[in-house]
């Protein structure tokens, strides 16, 4: 008689942290099956409570930014919530965490991240493998406003680049004659970015990379002339070019340009590219335009 023994796939359990709406949004119960199938046991950790009571873990995967950004509106839950997760990766620190804090707080300040990427197309062996817009850091909005040494079209974003709702409006600035009007989008004192607006014919590339592997995404995006202020919510993008999805002031391409785009896109590049963030980030799960 002969007796197969099959080898039960090895379980691994990811324990995350996410906030219900980003569960909801992310689709994580629906994922949570499809893992299983894969060997790996999602758990969604209660930071409520104690986390070594919810152990064992081989690995962490979070949305920390979301408590921290709470915590720093004055939440005291969700303080007690983020120095539970600090201290539990302090006392643990053979669970691997996806990404350990220090590296992913740089990324909540557009300035640090913007110093960190345009460091890293200078250092870069292949040069000009990437242009970073130029950009201009203000302590206000108004402040020196007029002389600042940028050219419009430009787009002005909070510094703080999460945490909050409003880290995600963002205004569309078309000359220096529509300056005046940020007062209305922005508080006196807030700092903020100027960036210079680079046309894209109204198509973008997201890239999102994770532990080495790319994924791309044609999305639309804003048209190359504008001839007011736009003011927008950079979560509220649509992700369709569905005409009855997107505004006069994006792009409406056709199905078969946007096939032709998406064979267009050469994965090398973006692959370098993504190697070189990574290894100038320290974070293994990112994203760009
Ligand atoms: N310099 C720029 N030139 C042209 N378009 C831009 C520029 N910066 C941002 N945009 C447009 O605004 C959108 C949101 O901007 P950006 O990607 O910088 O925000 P983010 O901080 O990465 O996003 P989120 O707020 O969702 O985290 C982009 O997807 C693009 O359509």
């Amino acid at each position: 008689m002969t007796v197969i023994s099959s080898t039960p796939t090895p379980i691994k359990t990811i324990g995350l942290i996410f906030n219900p709406s980003k569960i909801k949004q992310l689709r994580l119960d629906r994922a949570k099956e499809y893992a299983r199938q894969c060997g790996l046991n999602f758990v969604f950790i209660d930071l409520e409570r104690s986390i070594e009571e919810q152990m064992p873990f081989d690995l962490i995967v979070h949305k920390m930014s979301d408590i921290h950004g709470k915590m720093l509106n004055g939440d005291v839950n969700e303080k007690l919530k983020f120095e539970r997760f600090l201290n539990f990766c302090t006392k643990h620190p053979h669970i691997k965490i996806l990404d350990p804090w220090e590296n992913v707080k740089v990324l909540l300040d557009r300035k640090s991240t913007y110093e960190m990427c345009v460091h890293a197309s200078e250092t870069t062996i292949v040069k000009n493998l990437f242009h970073v817009p130029k950009s201009v850091f203000l302590n206000n909005n108004q402040d020196n406003i007029k002389k600042m040494n940028i050219s419009f079209p430009a787009i002005c974003k909070r510094q703080k680049a999460c945490g909050t709702g409003e880290s995600h409006l963002m205004v569309l600035v078309p000359s220096k004659d529509y300056l005046v009007e940020l007062q209305q989008h922005f508080e006196l004192n807030e700092p903020v970015i100027f960036q210079e607006f680079i046309e894209h014919d109204g198509v973008l590339i997201k890239v999102y990379f994770a532990d080495g592997q790319l994924f791309t995404f044609t999305r639309p995006s804003f048209k190359n002339k504008f001839n007011s202020i736009v003011a927008f919510n950079s979560q509220k993008m649509p992700k369709s070019f569905d005409n009855n999805k997107t505004s006069t002031l994006m792009s409406s391409v056709i199905n078969t340009d946007i096939s032709m785009m998406k064979n267009q896109v050469n994965h090398d590049p973006l692959q370098d590219i993504a190697n070189h963030l990574q290894n100038q980030l320290g974070v293994t799960m990112f994203g760009f335009d």
